[in-house]
């Protein structure tokens, strides 16, 4: 198979072949060639109805013919000037219109760089040391992320990357999300040396997990009795559910907010934004450094301001309708054969955990069965379907997939389920 032949040569490459671990699995991770709305195609030809959708940003579906021409458009005029454009303004302009706690913002090129801005920004604006983030909870892979982190962290097994030195991972609190009393305890402890609470509002790199009610309202009040900062990482759910962050949904203001993905289109992106008061420290007003070459790049800007002028006049009842029925048609298809999962779901964000019991923690989420999970992907490949290729990530559902890819989904899991 020409997938196959492709793949000996890029593990002559990269590190298993791949050029980001989450895109690795046994034994070769299927090679894709294009995109078109909810479908994708590998170097086969073979079509796939897409549920990982890049990982999240493809919210408009694949080879969106607005983004494309905007991307085609700005290549046209220059891809990289290093200094301010308009398309800047105006990407900013529609994020802070509609994020309340975001006044001003820096764009980056990643989730990664958005959070580790981010926190910087949060030691200097409180000098304080230490960050408190939650066990499984996934902000890219920077030091002060890959403590005790999601995502490709636990597929693989290495929640706390080597290579992270020890000075660093000392500055890094790990509490659990979900669990009041564990994030009581850290701030009794070091409550006054905590710059700041960093967590995704609803956990999207272990599975999905929901907050319980309650929780993010108790950290924003814990922050808030500690003087500590409150940072949301709305890498995933920011303009997932509607046109604004998840925070904006739940009316809970963060301090510091990051983004990424769907903001930009599907090309590279991050962004970083608070307060006015907070971001002026950012250089050159302030002293906390942060810059980057691509930094709001024209193609970036181009794909993401069209976009999210589309988005913005979609109805995400349709996503999240389409997520509500494939999780009741797959709980009544697992049920049938007496296999026992649990699916979780928010919007278009869903995962089925193959495990008996809730999932509403870190701990819950590590007791689910990979390897029957693994098989499941794999069956559902078989069967033209491709999920995220783990248990710790997250399902997508975009605005291109309609009744047909719901049909055609729910008849490949009852083939994949009957050999699992
Ligand atoms: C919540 C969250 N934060 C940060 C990141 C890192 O983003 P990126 O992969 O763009 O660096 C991710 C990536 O999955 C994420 O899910
Ligand atoms: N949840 C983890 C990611 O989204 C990472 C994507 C990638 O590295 O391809």
């Amino acid at each position: 198979m020409k997938g196959d032949d492709l793949f000996s040569e890029a593990l002559k490459l990269f590190p298993s072949g791949v050029n980001s671990p989450v895109r690795f699995y046994r034994p070769v991770p299927v090679m894709f060639e294009r995109g078109r709305g909810s479908r994708i195609y590998d170097v086969n030809g073979k079509e796939y109805i897409d549920y990982s959708l890049g990982f999240g940003p493809m919210i408009l579906g694949h080879a969106d013919p607005d983004v494309a021409s905007a991307i085609k458009r700005q290549a046209d005029n220059g891809i990289l000037f290093g200094s301010i454009t308009e398309n800047e303004v105006r990407l900013g302009n529609i994020i802070k219109n509609h994020v309340k706690s975001i006044e001003k913002m820096r764009f980056t090129n990643s989730g990664t760089e958005a959070t580790m801005h981010a926190i910087r920004l949060a030691r200097g604006y409180t000098k304080r040391k230490y960050i408190l983030k939650m066990e499984g909870g996934f902000h890219g892979a920077h030091d002060y992320a890959l403590i005790k982190s999601g995502s490709g962290t636990m597929t693989f097994g290495v929640p706390s990357s080597n290579g992270v030195p020890e000075e660093i991972t000392k500055t890094v609190l790990v509490g659990k999300y979900n669990d009041e009393n564990s994030i009581e305890s850290l701030f009794n402890e070091y409550g006054n040396d905590i710059a700041a609470v960093i967590t995704e509002p609803i956990l999207g790199n272990i599975g999905v997990i929901n907050p319980e009610l309650g929780f993010l309202e108790f950290l924003r009040e814990i922050t808030n009795k500690y003087n500590s900062l409150l940072i949301f990482d709305e890498v995933i759910t920011g303009f997932r559910f509607a046109f604004s962050g998840y925070q904006d949904i739940i009316n809970i203001k963060p301090d510091i907010t990051t983004m990424g993905k769907i903001i930009g289109g599907g090309a590279p992106i991050g962004l970083f934004g608070s307060s006015s008061e907070i971001m002026d420290l950012i250089s050159p007003s302030g002293n906390v450094y942060e810059s980057g070459t691509f930094s709001g790049n024209p193609l970036s800007m181009a794909a993401g301001i069209a976009a999210m002028e589309k988005l913005q006049g979609m109805d995400y009842s349709r996503i999240n309708n389409y997520t509500a029925d494939l999780v009741k048609s797959l709980y009544d298809i697992f049920n049938d054969k007496n296999i026992d999962v649990n699916i979780n779901h928010y919007g278009s964000m869903f995962q089925i955990f193959f495990n008996k019991n809730e999932v509403k923690t870190y701990d819950d989420a590590i007791k689910s069965d990979k390897d029957r999970f693994f098989k499941f992907f794999k069956k559902m490949l078989d069967h033209n379907v491709y999920l995220p290729p783990s248990q710790f990530e997250t399902n997508f559902v975009s605005f291109a997939h309609g009744r047909d890819d719901l049909n055609k989904t729910i008849e490949a899991a009852k083939e994949a389920v009957s050999c699992i």
